[in-house]
């Protein structure tokens, strides 16, 4: 996870001072691409230790098409409760807009299904795509989370926003574009879970994994973060763990938290931090 560690060292370095949403204040570059072979290895910080059970509960979360933190409580997942209502519920987020897009006249789209059976059926096709990015559901920048929400908004603009799938030579690769990152938390999360996910895709369609390439627009640090980030790059990586796959469930929405184990995963000391709200 050099790459990781070398876009922290980047931002700090050279990246520009200036305010957000959140009041907290951030240091940014706009524009950034980090590739990681998924045969080399799984994708999570050893310099940090991260919470296995949050990974894998969010994205079976967002493959089920659930936007109440219910599922995630119920799990001891805590990291989308700031955002939620008292009902828990988040509004029309991921899980609603992979899962169930609405059509003008109603009806819905399932992306995932679709990447599914265009992955089994068409692999060459260019518009292998999952996209969160619904500007009819965007929540209004002025009001709060819970209030969008009230109003049938997102809670929170997707971050993770824009998937697309490529098959070559009989692996599956995965670029995501991140418009939005919190360099210190979110983005520690993001590369495993979507690793995570194209480990899955290429399970269910007899593939072997390529890569997984991320793309981050406004790549940010928030200035509370600096002396967690000090620490993370004082700390030298060890060895990737790896991900195995321990059944292979009959659909793409079969997978539970016991079918993945994470073997090897050897992790300095967990580094808390604030998230910004
Ligand atoms: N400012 C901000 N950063 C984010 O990364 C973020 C948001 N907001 N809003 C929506 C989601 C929620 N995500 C989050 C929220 C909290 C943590 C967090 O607090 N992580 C801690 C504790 C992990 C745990 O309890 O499982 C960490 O040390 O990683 C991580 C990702 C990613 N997103
Ligand atoms: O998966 C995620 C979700 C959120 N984030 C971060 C990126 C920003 O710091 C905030 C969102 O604030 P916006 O004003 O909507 O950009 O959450 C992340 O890194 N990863």
């Amino acid at each position: 996870m050099k790459t990781y560690l070398s876009l922290l060292d980047h931002v700090m370095t050279h990246g520009v001072d200036r305010g957000d949403r959140t009041g907290t204040g951030t240091r940014s570059v706009f524009g950034h691409q980090m590739r990681f072979d998924l045969s080399e290895g799984f994708p999570m910080l050893t310099t940090k230790k991260l919470h296995w059970k949050s990974i894998v509960h969010e994205m079976l979360w967002f493959i089920s098409g659930d936007t109440n933190v219910r599922y995630l409580q119920e799990n001891g997942v805590r990291i989308w409760n700031e955002w939620a209502t008292d009902e828990g519920e988040l509004g029309p987020v991921y899980g609603v807009q992979w899962r169930h897009w609405q059509r003008p006249d109603g009806t819905e789209v399932d992306q995932i299904a679709k990447v599914v059976e265009d992955l089994k059926t068409r692999p060459t096709s260019r518009r292998i795509i999952v996209s969160a990015w619904n500007p009819s559901d965007l929540p209004d920048e002025g009001i709060s989370p819970q209030q969008n929400v009230a109003q049938g908004r997102m809670a929170l603009a997707p971050c993770h926003a824009f998937i697309q799938f490529y098959v070559a030579n009989g692996k599956l690769s995965c670029m995501l574009t991140q418009r939005s990152v919190d360099c210190f938390l979110g983005l520690a999360f993001n590369i495993p879970s979507y690793a995570l996910l194209t480990h899955m895709l290429a399970q269910q369609c007899d593939l072997e994994v390529g890569e997984f390439i991320w793309s981050g627009g406004d790549v940010h640090i928030y200035h509370n973060h600096f002396d967690q980030v000090r620490t993370q790059l004082s700390r030298t990586p060890g060895p990737l763990p790896t991900l195995a796959l321990l059944r292979k469930p009959a659909s793409i929405f079969e997978y539970r938290f016991e079918d993945f184990e994470l073997k090897d995963y050897s992790a300095q000391p967990h580094i808390p931090a604030p998230v910004a709200i």
